[in-house]
C-alpha cells in the first residue's frame, strides 16, 4: 500500500541526494534520478520545485505519459494525506473529454444520420486495439525507422484489420469483425471509422508502411488477378504473411502517370522482361510483392500501353531506402528492375489495362487520405486545447490570450467542415456502385483532397505557432505537432498534388457544362 505523507514532511527532502517532489498529490523520490534527469539537476533543485508541489511546472514541460512509464512509476514513494489525484488520464479505448477533440458523431449529445450501433461497437473496440497494440509499436518504430513488429502483423490478421481496410465487399462475408460487426453489414462508414482511428497512432510514416500496400496494391489483384495466384496473394497479404506495395511513380513521372519509362518487353516464351525504376515507393523496403505499372512492348496490345504486373521479390528487383523528412518507418524506397523476368500469368487485368486499374484505385486512395487528414486535424485540436489550457505565459494560461483563441477558432471550424465533408462523400459511397463512384466522385474527391491538404497545412502551421519551439523537436511536449507539421506536406503531394487535383476537378466539370444555358 502506498505511504501517506503531509506536505510538511515532503518539504524536508529538498536538496541534492535527498530530493522529493509532489506531482498531482503523488510523492516522487528523485534523489537518485535527479542526476539522470534529461532536464538536468539544477531545475529540480529550484526552491519552487525541491520538496514542493511541482504539478504546474511538471505539466508545462512533460506529457502525462512520462509518469506512466514503468521506469518513472518506480520513483513513486507515496501520496499526500487526504488528497486525491485530480488528473484523470484518458483510459484505454475511451473518448477524449476535450471539446472538439472527437468527431461530432461521437458526442452523445449530437445526432447523426450515418452511424448506427454497429459503427459505435466497432469504434470502441478498434480504439482500444489502437491504444494497446498499435500505438506502442508505432511509436517504437517511428523512433527506430523499422517496419511494424511481427506481433502487430499477427494481431492485425487475427482481428481482420487488413480485411477491413480494403473496404466493404465479399472478402468480408462470413466474418465476424471487431465489435461483433458482421462482414455483410460492414459499410463505408465502418471503413471511415477504421481509417480515422488509425490516425490516433500519431505515426504517419508507420501507418503508411503498415497499410498502404494493402489498400493500394491488393485491390487490383483482387479485382483483376487470375487464379490461383489471386487467392494465394490475397490470403498472404490480408493475413500479414506477406507485405505488398504499389509502384507507379518514377523520377520521370509523378502525377503525370503516363510519363513513366519503366518498360516490360514480351519474350518468346510469353514472359516479360522488365527494366527501369520506381521512386518514392512506400513500404517498398519491406515488400514481398510489388503491384507494378510498366509500359509494355512487343505484346498483343499497342506498344507503350501501361500494364499492371504482380512482381515477387524472388524475381530479383532491388530496393534502396530513400531518406525523406516523412519517416523511415514508411519504408520509402527506390526500386530498380534490371532484366527482371515476370511470368505471363502475373499480368493483372490484361495487357494495356494498367491505366484503368490505376485510375480506378485513385478515388479510394484519395478518400482514405481525406479521412485520415480530417481525423489528424482533430488530434491537433486536442493537443492545442490541452496545451493552451495548461501552459501559462505572463501569468495566465495561453487560452486567456485572444490571439490564441482566434487561432483555435479557425482550426476548429476547419476540422468541423472536414468531417462533415468526408461523411457526405462516404455516404455517396454507400449508395453508388463502384462504376458510378468512378464517374461521379472523381471530381468531388479531387476537390476534397486538394482542400483538405491546404487546411491540414494551415492547422499544422497554427499548431506550431501555439506550441512554439516545442513543435520543432521530435521528442517531448510538442512531438505530435512536430510529426504533423513535418508530414502534412506529403498529403499535399501524394495521391495527386493539390494543383493537379484542383485542375482535374475543374476539367471534369467542364465536360458537363451545358451549352443551352447562358448568363
Ligand atoms: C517524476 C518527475 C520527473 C520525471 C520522471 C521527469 C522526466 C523527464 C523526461 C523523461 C524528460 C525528457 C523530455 C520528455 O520526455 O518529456 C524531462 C525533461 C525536462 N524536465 Fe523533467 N521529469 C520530472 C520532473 C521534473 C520537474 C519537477 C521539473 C521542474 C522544473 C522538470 C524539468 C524538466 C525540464 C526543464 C526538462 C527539459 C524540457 C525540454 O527539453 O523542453 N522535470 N524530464
Amino acid at each position: 500500500m502506498s505511504k501517506v505523507f503531509t506536505r510538511d514532511e515532503v518539504e524536508k527532502h529538498n536538496k541534492d541526494g535527498d530530493l522529493w517532489v509532489v506531482i498531482d498529490s503523488t510523492v516522487y523520490d528523485l534523489s537518485k534520478f535527479a542526476k539522470l534527469h534529461p532536464g538536468g539537476l539544477s531545475v529540480l533543485l529550484d526552491e519552487d520545485v525541491a520538496g514542493m508541489d511541482a504539478t504546474t511546472v511538471f505539466f508545462s514541460l512533460h506529457r502525462y505519459e512520462v509518469l506512466q512509464k514503468p521506469q518513472y512509476k518506480r520513483l513513486v514513494v507515496g501520496h499526500i494525506a487526504l488528497e486525491e489525484p485530480k488528473i484523470r488520464p484518458v483510459g484505454v479505448g475511451e473518448l477524449s473529454r476535450v471539446p472538439y477533440a472527437e468527431s461530432p458523431w461521437l458526442n452523445p449529445a449530437f445526432h447523426s444520420p450515418y452511424y448506427n450501433d454497429t459503427h459505435r461497437a466497432l469504434q470502441k473496440e478498434f480504439r482500444a486495439f489502437v491504444d494497446t497494440v498499435l500505438y506502442p509499436d508505432a511509436q517504437a518504430c517511428e523512433a527506430s525507422g523499422k517496419n511494424a513488429s511481427p506481433e502487430v502483423y499477427k494481431a492485425m490478421a487475427e482481428r481482420k484489420v487488413n480485411h477491413m481496410r480494403l473496404g466493404p465487399g465479399k472478402h468480408l462475408h462470413g466474418l465476424t469483425l471487431m465489435g461483433g460487426v458482421k462482414g455483410e453489414e460492414y459499410d463505408a462508414f465502418h471503413e471511415l471509422i477504421v481509417t480515422q482511428e488509425l490516425t490516433r497512432m500519431h505515426a504517419r510514416g508507420y501507418g503508411t508502411g503498415l497499410g498502404s500496400g494493402v489498400f493500394l496494391g491488393l485491390p487490383p489483384v483482387m479485382n483483376y488477378g487470375a487464379e490461383p495466384l489471386r487467392s494465394r496473394v490475397i490470403d498472404e497479404v490480408l493475413n500479414g504473411k506477406k507485405v505488398m506495395c504499389l509502384a507507379i511513380t518514377e523520377a520521370f513521372a509523378g502525377s503525370d502517370v503516363q510519363g513513366m519509362k519503366c518498360r516490360a518487353d514480351r519474350q518468346a516464351d510469353g514472359s516479360w522482361l522488365v527494366n527501369g525504376h520506381k521512386k518514392w515507393i512506400s513500404a517498398g523496403m519491406w515488400a514481398d510483392y510489388i503491384l507494378l505499372a510498366a509500359k509494355t512492348y512487343g505484346g498483343d496490345g499497342p506498344d507503350g500501353a501501361v500494364t499492371a504486373f504482380l512482381v515477387d521479390r524472388s524475381m530479383g528487383f532491388e530496393t534502396k531506402a530513400i531518406t525523406t523528412s516523412y519517416s523511415k518507418a514508411a519504408g520509402t524506397s527506390y526500386v530498380t528492375f534490371d532484366d527482371v523476368r515476370i511470368p505471363a500469368d502475373h499480368v493483372i487485368g490484361g495487357e494495356g489495362a494498367g491505366l484503368l486499374i490505376i485510375f480506378g484505385n485513385f478515388n479510394h486512395e484519395r478518400w482514405y487520405m481525406c479521412a485520415s487528414m480530417a481525423r489528424g486535424c482533430r488530434g491537433l485540436i486536442e493537443e492545442c486545447l490541452l496545451w493552451s489550457a495548461q501552459r501559462k505565459v505572463f501569468g495566465k494560461p495561453l487560452l486567456a490570450q485572444p490571439v490564441i483563441r482566434n487561432k483555435l477558432a479557425l482550426m476548429i471550424s476547419k476540422a468541423e467542415a472536414m468531417q462533415t465533408w468526408i461523411e457526405h462523400l462516404t455516404f455517396q459511397m454507400t449508395r453508388m456502385d463502384h462504376r458510378t463512384q468512378i464517374k461521379q466522385l472523381g471530381g468531388p474527391m479531387a476537390f476534397c483532397k486538394m482542400q483538405f491538404s491546404l487546411w491540414e497545412k494551415e492547422l499544422a502551421d497554427q499548431a506550431v505557432q501555439i506550441f512554439g519551439g516545442r513543435a520543432v523537436t521530435a521528442s517531448g511536449m510538442g512531438r505530435y505537432i512536430e510529426m504533423a507539421n513535418r508530414t502534412a506536406r506529403f498529403d499535399a503531394v501524394l495521391g495527386g498534388s493539390e494543383e493537379v487535383l484542383g485542375d482535374l476537378g475543374v476539367r471534369q466539370l467542364m465536360r458537363g457544362m451545358p451549352e443551352d444555358q447562358k448568363l
